[in-house]
C-alpha cells in the first residue's frame, strides 16, 4: 500500500487524534508531517500532502481544490482557552488602537476582525508580529495569541499579576452568536481522493478510529502534553475537557456563520457550501 503523507499541526489540541498514529498503534503505514497552520496549507494546496489539519478560514478560499472529512474538527462550544486576546484597555474602549495579530493563525486572526467589525464595533488597526506578548505588547494595545502560545502566556499573566484584560475568543464568539465555533478542519485533496478513493475512506476511518483511542486514554495524552507544555496538570486536563474533536450538526452551522460573517468583513471572497466526503457532492 501507498504511504499517504498527513499533516499534523503542533498543537495539544490535535494530540488525541494524532496519538495512536504516532505510537503507531493503528494498521495504516501514514507519513506525518509537522507544521504550522500555514506552513501545511502551502504544502497541501501544492500537492504535497494527501490530507490535512487546515485553519477553517482556508476551507472557503480553496474549495475547489479539496473535501472536509466528516466527524472531525477543532472547535468549541464556548470559552476555547487557548485562543485569547490581552488587551490594556477593555476591548470596546480601543477605537483607533493598534492590536497585534500572531503570525500563526488565521481562523482566530480572522475571528477576531469579525468580532471587532460586527460585535465590538470598534475599528482598530492591525499589524503583525510573532507571538511574544511583551514584544507584542510594546507595539500595540492588544494582542492576539493561539493555541501553546496563549495558553502559556495566560499562566505568565496570572503568576506574575500582569494587569491585562484577557478575552477568550471562543467565550466572545458564544455571546455573539450562540454557538460553537470551529477552529480548524481535516480536508483531503480532491484530485488525491479521486484517484485513491479506498486509500481515502481508510484514511478517514483510522483517523476516526484513533481520535477514539486518543479520547480514551486521556492520561498518556496529558503526560505527553506535560512534555511539550510547562502547565500545570489540571490546566491541561481542563483543556482536553474543553477542546472538541467532533465536527457534528452545530458545527456545520456555526462553520457558515462564521464564513457569513468573514465575507461581509472581506476576509473570504465567496460563502460556499460545504462538501464533504462521502457525501452528496463530496465524491
Ligand atoms: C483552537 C485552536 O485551534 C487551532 C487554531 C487555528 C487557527 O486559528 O488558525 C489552526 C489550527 C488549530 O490547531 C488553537 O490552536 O488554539
Amino acid at each position: 500500500m501507498s504511504r499517504p503523507r498527513l499533516g499534523q499541526v503542533d498543537q495539544i489540541n490535535c494530540l488525541p487524534v494524532y496519538h495512536a498514529l504516532e505510537e503507531g498503534l493503528l494498521p495504516m503505514d501514514i507519513e506525518l508531517v509537522k507544521g504550522t497552520p500555514s506552513r501545511l496549507s502551502n504544502l497541501f494546496f501544492s500537492g504535497a500532502l494527501a490530507a490535512t489539519l487546515i485553519s477553517s478560514i482556508e476551507y472557503p478560499r480553496n474549495a475547489d481544490n479539496c473535501f472536509i472529512l466528516p466527524g472531525l474538527s477543532v472547535s468549541a462550544d464556548g470559552r476555547v482557552a487557548s485562543i485569547l486576546f490581552f488587551s490594556k484597555i477593555p476591548v470596546t474602549e480601543l477605537e483607533g488602537k493598534r492590536v497585534c495579530l500572531t503570525e500563526s493563525s488565521d481562523t482566530s486572526a480572522a475571528l477576531l476582525k469579525v468580532l471587532f467589525d460586527h460585535y465590538y464595533h470598534v475599528e482598530v488597526q492591525f499589524i503583525t508580529a510573532p507571538p511574544n506578548l511583551d514584544i507584542m505588547m510594546q507595539k500595540a494595545d492588544g494582542a492576539l495569541l493561539v493555541g501553546n502560545d496563549a495558553m502559556l502566556a495566560y499562566q505568565r499573566v496570572k503568576e506574575q499579576g500582569l494587569s491585562y484584560y484577557i478575552t477568550d475568543l471562543g467565550e466572545a464568539w458564544k455571546l455573539f452568536t450562540g454557538g460553537k465555533m470551529v477552529y480548524a478542519l481535516w480536508v483531503v485533496s480532491k484530485s488525491y481522493a479521486r484517484t485513491n478513493r479506498e486509500e481515502i475512506n481508510l484514511l478517514n476511518k483510522i483517523l476516526l478510529e484513533s481520535k477514539e483511542i486518543g479520547l480514551g486514554q486521556i492520561h498518556a495524552l496529558v503526560s505527553k502534553a506535560q512534555k511539550k507544555l510547562s502547565l500545570p496538570l489540571q490546566v491541561i486536563e481542563d483543556y482536553f475537557k474543553t477542546i472538541r474533536l467532533e465536527f457534528d450538526e452545530d458545527c456545520r452551522k456555526a462553520l457558515l456563520t462564521f464564513y457569513d460573517y468573514a465575507y461581509k468583513s472581506g476576509l473570504i471572497d465567496e460563502r460556499v457550501k460545504l462538501s464533504i466526503w462521502g457525501e452528496s457532492g463530496g465524491v
